[in-house]
């Protein structure tokens, strides 16, 4: 089976320190892919080698199974890359922008009018496509600079932290072009420090700390490393202390604390399964009128793998 994104052992050292430091991971052809990691994690070092602008001191990485080190540009036609940093000229339209960075991808005239109508829409700027770039809000901009990287139908898109900055209308927008491009069979590496953009957009997530992969996986896998502890809230009628007591003692529950006059919070593996248990162990010293189970979210698998929250 051939991967749309292939990378193994890929190491960057600056001054002897290796700050991406053998990474490797792949995507599926037509699949999300989210690398996570707190600032100065390796996610930009480590997107410049898949791009081919920054020479890996070791390592390999496959477009689709081109080699980018022995056929970058062959490879390099297959990506679409969105750095963080815009790169438009402002004086010039959006549709000004695209007219010039198609020709520069030599895109022939006909397709190319195509393409410039077909990537407005995908990013929502059709009826602004011909005002300056200078006047746009930074989420536009971010916005006309994915239309830019779309131009050439890549296979492979590859967004840099592409909702920094930005405001909330166009966030929304972005993340909605992303999941429609997705949709249409676009494999996708999006690098984020925002938990909740991952989740939402990728189906597969890498989190990379200190210039390493230290798990890889879907969401539920990442948070089975945990080991599956669910928060689970019970407001009831009657002796909490007494209700605490009897259900520190359920298989599964490994924390019975009381939280209010008739709440308690419990720690437990298999929460939901857990919770006809749960009702049986209170019956006759309690009425339990409200149950909320909470499970653990990526955010708890990144703080449990790495140590340290994300917005560090
Ligand atoms: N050209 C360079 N020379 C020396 N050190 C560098 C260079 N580029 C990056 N670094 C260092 O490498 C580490 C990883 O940086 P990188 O930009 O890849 O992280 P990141 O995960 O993308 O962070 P951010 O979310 O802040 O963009 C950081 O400690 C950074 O200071």
């Amino acid at each position: 089976m051939t991967f749309a994104l292939t990378c193994e052992n890929l190491v960057k050292r600056y001054d002897g320190t290796a700050v991406v430091d053998h990474v490797g991971f792949h995507i599926d052809s037509g699949e999300a892919y989210g690398l996570l990691g707190p600032n100065g994690a390796g996610k930009t070092t480590t997107i410049s080698m898949l791009v081919g602008l920054l020479r890996p001191d070791g390592g390999s990485v496959q477009v689709n199974g081109i080699e980018m080190g022995s056929d970058p540009v062959e490879a390099k036609r297959l990506i679409g890359y969105v750095p963080q940093e815009i790169a438009l000229y402002p004086e010039l339209t959006a549709r000004e922008n695209l007219r010039y960075f198609g020709r520069l991808y030599g895109l022939g005239r006909r397709r190319l009018a195509a393409r410039i109508t077909e990537v407005l829409d995908a990013v929502g700027l059709s009826e602004r496509g011909d005002d300056k770039v200078q006047t746009y809000s930074g989420g536009m901009k971010r916005r006309a600079n994915i239309g830019v990287a779309l131009l050439h139908e890549p296979e492979l898109l590859i967004l840099d932290e592409p909702t920094v900055g930005v405001d909330p209308q166009s966030r929304v927008a972005i993340l909605d072009s992303i999941e429609r491009l997705v949709g249409e069979g676009v494999s996708l590496l999006y690098t984020s420090h925002y938990m909740e953009e991952v989740e939402r957009v990728c189906t597969r997530v890498g989190i990379i700390d200190k210039g390493r992969v230290v798990a890889d996986g879907t969401r539920r896998e990442l948070v089975a490393e945990l080991g599956g502890t669910d928060k689970v809230d019970l407001v009831l009628d009657g002796d909490v202390h007494a209700a605490a007591e009897k259900l520190r003692a359920v298989e599964g529950v490994t924390e019975a604390a009381v939280t209010g006059q008739n709440s308690l919070r419990l720690l437990a593996v298999g929460g939901r399964h857990l919770l006809p248990a749960l009702l049986g162990a209170v019956d006759g010293l309690a009425q339990v009128t409200g149950v909320d189970v909470i499970e653990p979210d990526l955010e708890a698998a990144f703080l449990h793998l790495t140590g340290s929250t994300l917005r560090d």
